[in-house]
């Protein structure tokens, strides 16, 4: 077990509270008296355009402007002086730095030179931040043409990186009202981000865990899914960053390009989703130029090394880092430096598969001894580190209820079988080595696990009607983006196989895909171009974390296995204060685990038993709604079976025609199914029925296709008849006009959920 690092937690205090003060006293962090007021020859003055046509124009044509000042009259009544408007950024008013702050620019990793100058941002962010770059050029271009005398003058005593850095393009921002962040004493750079990014109001958890750890402290943070978790570490680490930059510079010392940071995601796809967010935060953050290596499977690898040599936030999946790390050339060195570990989604980080790859790394952090990175080069050998100041960050949405308690105070560490389980999450968190006896324990909603505005409900079904059920559903609800998820990578391909045959927008999410697909599913999904009534097809790969704008509707076609798993699949809807809905599709069999994982999601104050009543909305799809689409379903079903089944017999063939012809043997299916007894005992009936359906001739295929086609070029109709419709029982206008829900023909309640 390892020992806790020798470090005075308090020791970064100083610290804070400097950062704190400069990010109070204005653009002049020396500069205490700075009161905001400043003289007409300060302002971002912008110069009136002329409009394409002299008529439309308004305000004063060949002056300048500016916006978001109040005027303040000197106490002699002379000189006229100016001040932000109230909300706005103090430094948001002032003019820009001269051309001569402005930086190199960075063309983008590449597979190229190893010795390529890297990013401040993650590669996929990197095209907007470049654009920008060409944009102010162009504008500086623009502006060199004025006298040399309108240039502003620079105050020395001003610092770069935390004053007017940060003003670049403060003025012309029209971003929100960031003043409710005013108490977190957050650095200009990073509120002007959070303007433009439009976060005008820190989430609960933002505000609990920012002022923890720019304080230093360890955190173990619990917040409800959707709930901003990402920034509330994402800020301190860019603070951080920041001040780190700020005082290298002021002591005239290059900034040392070791990772300050290494933050672990169970999933790629979190993975990117965290890079993008943090991201999304510096690229708008004034010259803010942290870069980011985004460490995930399925990507070259080589390319990643090559990041993390200059990376200062290191994001990944335990997998790839540990990979990296043990591989590369005193990385493991580099990586001790870090001054925060982040665990993201840590209560399945911390289990099941990741286990053994996070404990490597989390070894391979902490080993002091010398001469054991097999990894590091003399000179390194040699070379004296600073001390480990690392600060430990851990975030879910779910935690383990004994840890929980444990970490709160409240009960006594229960001991026994849970440390000889070298899976239990206490046994790694001890392994987290967090540097305070004690680590912060913020859990912004003890009783509440679910989002404010989730909706939850069930669909009771046959086991083998699912398929119906779930495509009545979603007839129900024809405008939402929605997340299907079940229980295994088979039957993301079946269903969304089928649900394509049945013309709906839906794509496959799943581990055996290749990388770049998964992005290109996901990408495609949650883009705000795409159809509103896309559907993602999912395992649980897709069950944490990932942050999708817009999806209304999660439904459970296969229940699932764990209240934790339920929990964060529902999460993906109703996210960041919006509504949504998360549905489960019941069989009978499954009703009794379904009914526990409620329970346990919904135990009131720490767990006191079952609670009697289902807290889940049953939801009544009209039957008429049923029978009418079963031939549609039937049909989709063989089109769908069928198509699989070739597939998989053409491929399993292929591979033994070609084994065959490697040993220079005939190869004949049949005999070979004879020999292998396929058709008899376990399994037999499977093998015959894929056999069945990929017998289906193409032109039988054809055939099945054209009549789903035609029963999917009508409505479903749920009791009009011709009788009604001439008798003028409904309004048929209405129904032109496409009113209501187009799938159906006639009135059906909706489900009112
Ligand atoms: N202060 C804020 N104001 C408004 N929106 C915010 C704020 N902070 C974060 N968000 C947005 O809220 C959404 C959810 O944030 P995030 O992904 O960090 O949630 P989370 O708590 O990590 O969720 P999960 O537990 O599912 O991983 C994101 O789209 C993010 O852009």
């Amino acid at each position: 077990m390892g020992q806790k690092r020798g470090r005075d937690p308090k020791a970064q205090a100083p610290e804070s509270k400097k950062r704190k003060k400069a990010a109070k006293s204005g653009p002049a962090a020396d500069d205490d008296s700075w009161d905001g007021v400043v003289g007409i020859d300060d302002l971002n003055w912008t110069e009136v355009a002329l409009p394409d046509r002299l008529e439309d124009a308004t305000g004063f044509l060949g002056l300048e402007e500016i916006d978001g000042v109040d005027i303040i009259r000197s106490s002699g009544g002379g000189e006229v002086q100016f001040k932000a408007k109230e909300g706005k950024p103090r430094k948001s008013i002032l003019k820009k730095p001269s051309a001569e702050n402005n930086g190199e620019e960075w063309d983008g990793f590449s597979d190229g030179e190893p010795n390529e100058k890297p990013t401040a941002v993650p590669a996929e962010t990197q095209p907007a931040k470049d654009e920008k770059k060409t944009k102010n050029k162009k504008e500086k271009k623009v502006k060199e043409t004025k006298p040399k005398e309108a240039q502003p003058k620079r105050d020395p005593n001003l610092k770069v990186g935390l004053s007017f850095a940060a003003l670049e393009e403060a003025g012309e921002d029209d971003g929100a009202d960031v003043s409710a962040w005013d108490k977190l004493g957050l650095s200009p750079e990073i509120l002007t981000s959070l303007s433009k990014l439009n976060f005008s109001t820190p989430t609960t958890v933002q505000k609990s865990c920012i002022p923890a750890i720019l304080d230093g402290h360890d955190v173990v943070g619990k917040a409800s899914t959707g709930s901003g978790k990402t920034l509330a570490f994402g800020i301190p680490l860019l603070e951080h960053y920041l001040e780190k930059r700020g005082k290298k510079e002021d002591e005239g010392k290059k900034p040392k390009s070791d990772p300050m940071a290494l933050i672990l995601s169970p999933t790629r796809e979190l993975a990117h989703q965290l890079a993008k967010h943090i991201g999304d935060l510096i690229t708008n953050a004034p010259d803010a130029d942290a870069r980011i290596a985004l460490l995930t499977g399925g990507l070259s690898i080589q390319k990643q090394q090559r990041q993390l040599a200059n990376a200062d936030i290191v994001i990944g999946t335990p997998g790839r880092v540990w990979e990296i790390l043990s591989t590369g050339s005193g990385l493991i060195r580099k990586m001790q430096g870090i001054k925060f570990l982040v665990v993201d989604e840590a209560d399945r980080l911390l289990s099941e598969g990741h286990f053994k790859e996070v404990e490597e790394i989390l070894g391979a952090l902490d080993r002091k001894e010398q001469g054991d990175f097999p990894d590091m080069d003399e000179q390194e050998e040699v070379a004296e580190e600073e001390p480990s100041v690392r600060q430990t960050l851990v975030f879910s949405a779910t935690f383990h209820r004994d840890l929980q308690q444990k970490l709160a105070g409240k009960s006594r560490w229960t001991g026994g079988d849970l440390m000889d389980k070298k899976e239990s999450m206490e046994y790694l968190l001890k392994k987290l080595n967090f540097r305070e006896e004690k680590p912060k324990f913020i859990d912004v909603n003890p009783v509440q696990q679910m989002a404010e505005g989730l909706k939850e409900g069930i669909v009771e079904c046959p086991a083998m009607e699912k398929d119906l059920y779930l495509y009545s559903l979603l007839l129900y609800y024809p405008k939402h983006r929605t997340l299907v998820f079940t229980n295994s990578i088979s039957a993301v391909r079946r269903l969304t196989q089928l649900l394509q045959n049945l013309q709906l927008p839906a794509l496959a999410l799943h581990s055996s895909m290749a990388q770049k697909a998964r992005l290109r599913s996901v990408e495609r999904f949650s883009s705000p171009t795409s159809n509103p009534s896309s559907i993602l097809v999912a395992t649980d790969v897709a069950a944490r974390g990932l942050d999708i704008k817009g999806i209304d509707c999660v439904i459970h076609y296969h229940a699932p296995r764990a209240a934790d798993t339920y929990v964060h699949r529902s999460g993906r809807t109703a996210r960041a204060g919006a509504v949504g809905k998360s549905v489960i599709i019941c069989a009978p069999e499954e009703v009794v685990s379904v009914a526990r994982l409620a329970a346990k999601v919904h135990a009131r104050n720490g767990n006191k038993g079952p609670i009697k009543k289902l807290p889940l909305e049953s939801l009544d799809i009209d039957r008429r709604v049923v029978s009418r689409v079963r031939t549609r379903i039937e049909l989709a079903r063989k089109i769908t079976d069928s198509t699989i089944a070739k597939e998989k017999i053409s491929a399993e063939d292929n591979w033994l025609r070609s084994a065959a012809e490697d040993l220079g043997v005939e190869y004949d299916s049949d005999e070979f199914d004879e020999s292998q007894g396929k058709g008899r005992g376990r399994g037999g009936g499977r093998h015959q029925k894929e056999k069945q359906a990929s017998s289906i001739t193409k032109s039988e295929l054809a055939g099945l296709r054209a009549e789903l086609k035609h029963q999917l070029s009508q409505r479903v109709n749920i009791g009009v008849s011709e009788r009604y419709l001439t008798a003028g029982r409904i309004d048929i206008e209405a129904l032109l006009r496409g009113e209501g829900n187009n799938s159906f023909l006639g009135h059906l309640d909706p489900l009112d959920f």
